[in-house]
This record gives C-alpha cells, sequence and structure tokens, in this order.
C-alpha cells in the first residue's frame, strides 16, 4: 500500500514544478539557523540531551521536508507521529523522567517501560524505542548535511542523499522502505532550490552554516549513540 501511494505521488506529472511553489506559508518560515539553534539548546553543560529541544530540533526538519512537496508526506507523518509520542511522554505525568534523554533512559529501564524483544511486550512504543528511530534518522541527516557542505554547484542533491540514506538509515529499513524512500529521492529538488529553501542566504552563507551545523548534530549523536550502546539498546525491536 505504501508502496503504490508513493509510486503514485512519485507518476505524478507536476510534482517536480510545484515541489517549492506548492509550500504554504507556514512550511516557508523554515530557516536552517533555527534548526541549528534547536540542535545547539540540545545539550546541557554536562552533555546530557534535552528532549524538548530534540524533538523541536525535528519538527524543524519536518517542516524543511514539507515544503520540499507531497512525495514526502509519507517520510514526514512517521517522524510527527514519533515526535508527538516523545511530546506526550514529556507533557503526560511521569514528564520530569523525560526532560533528557539519559533521565528517559534510566527511568524507563528501571521501570521496566521498554520492549526489549518482539515478543509481545505492554509497552511497543517506548520513549527509547521512538527516539532511537529518530537517533538512527539523524545519523542519515549528519551524512546527508555533510555532503552538502562540500558539494559542488553541479552536485546531485538526490544522489548526496541517497548515498547517505544507504550508508546509515536504510540498514534499519524493510525492501519496501527502501523503494518508496529511493523513490522519493528521485524527485528532490537540486541544489541551488535546496539551499534557498534552507532560507540562510547565498551559497556561501549555507556552506557556513552547515559547518556549523554539522558538528553540533555529529555531537547530539554521539552522546546518544553512547548512551543507548552502554545501555544494550540499540536494537530495540
Ligand atoms: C529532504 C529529504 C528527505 C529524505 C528523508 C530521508 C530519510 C528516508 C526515511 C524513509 C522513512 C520512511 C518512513 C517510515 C519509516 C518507518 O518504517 C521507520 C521505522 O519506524 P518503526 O520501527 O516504528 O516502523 N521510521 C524511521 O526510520 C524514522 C524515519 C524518520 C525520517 C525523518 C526524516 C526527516 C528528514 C528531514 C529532512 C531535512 C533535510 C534538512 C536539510 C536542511
Amino acid at each position: 500500500m505504501l508502496f503504490l501511494s508513493v509510486a503514485e505521488h512519485y507518476m505524478s506529472a507536476s510534482v517536480q514544478s510545484t515541489m517549492v511553489d506548492s509550500a504554504g506559508p507556514e512550511a516557508q518560515k523554515f530557516s536552517l539557523k533555527e534548526v541549528l539553534d534547536t540542535f545547539k539548546l540540545c545539550i546541557s553543560e554536562n552533555d546530557e540531551v534535552f528532549v524538548e529541544h530534540y524533538v523541536a530540533g525535528w519538527r524543524g526538519l519536518v517542516k524543511f521536508m514539507n515544503s520540499l512537496g507531497n512525495v514526502f508526506t509519507f517520510i514526514s507523518k512517521d517522524a510527527v507521529s514519533k515526535i508527538q509520542i516523545l511530546v506526550n511522554f514529556l507533557n503526560g505525568e511521569s514528564g520530569a523522567h523525560y526532560v533528557t534523554i539519559q533521565s528517559m533512559v534510566r527511568y524507563e529501564l528501571d521501570n521496566g517501560l521498554v520492549d526489549l524483544s518482539k515478543k509481545g511486550g505492554s509497552h511497543p512504543e517506548s520513549g527509547c524505542r521512538t527516539l532511537l528511530r529518530l537517533h538512527r534518522a539523524l545519523r542519515w541527516l549528519e551524512l546527508f548535511l555533510e555532503r552538502l557542505r562540500t558539494s559542488t554547484e553541479d552536485s546531485k542533491t538526490s544522489v548526496m542523499c541517497a548515498d547517505a540514506y544507504n550508508e546509515s538509515l536504510s540498514q534499519h529499513h524493510p525492501w519496501l522502505i527502501r523503494k518508496a524512500a529511493g523513490m522519493a529521492f528521485c524527485v528532490l529538488p537540486g541544489r541551488p532550490t535546496f539551499f534557498e529553501v534552507m532560507n540562510v542566504g547565498n551559497a556561501e552563507a549555507v556552506v557556513a552554516m552547515l559547518g556549523d551545523a554539522v558538528p553540533m548534530i555529529s555531537k547530539v549523536y554521539k552522546i546518544t549513540e553512547e548512551l543507548y550502546a552502554q545501555n544494550n539498546l540499540l536494537e530495540i525491536p
């Protein structure tokens, strides 16, 4: 079903030409600087990661993706539902335990709130599991943005995106999702449009900002990766 609906979008003749023009006023407000600032706020003085800013960073990225057109909806919907799960924990009665990723891991593990194996557990959507999915996607983002940063005028965003995906997130996706993602990459706008949507200024300014953004995102990724590795959480089903 997913494959078919993506294929449908893909076949739609006008997708490419309306990609950015069709974006609503809300989507147009995306700015890479905002996302960068949010990820900067993520890390505390003692290297804890604030869930609130982590999800805010993802919200900004979703905004960017939505401004690229409907073909990316199946991707952004999944990201939005995962963001929402984490926001619900944060705003719920145990919210105080979800302030940082570190406190969330401690709380969920201490209280048996994570299904660590596939067999019919009672916590299929734990904070740890949900954040792991976004964390894996963050690695894709880190690789993609680094490719963008070092790209040249004639580099293809579709190729950079696919290479970053194949090197990271794809390893966690089944065949069907990989195919659908591959088709979505084919209709990504070119580098000039991409840079424009980032809302930073000319290409040099974008490259400079990416130079700030990538290490920041890498740091958030690294802290989370180490925490999950220490707690054997990297393979939560
Ligand atoms: C801008 C181009 C966007 C390309 C996005 C590349 C990532 C491709 C991911 C394809 C995910 C397909 C949707 C479904 C995924 C789920 O099956 C899968 C597993 O979840 P489950 O275990 O609960 O079933 N979910 C995931 O892996 C989480 C995916 C989250 C993807 C978020 C992608 C956000 C991309 C933001 C783009 C921002 C570009 C920024 C440039 C400044």
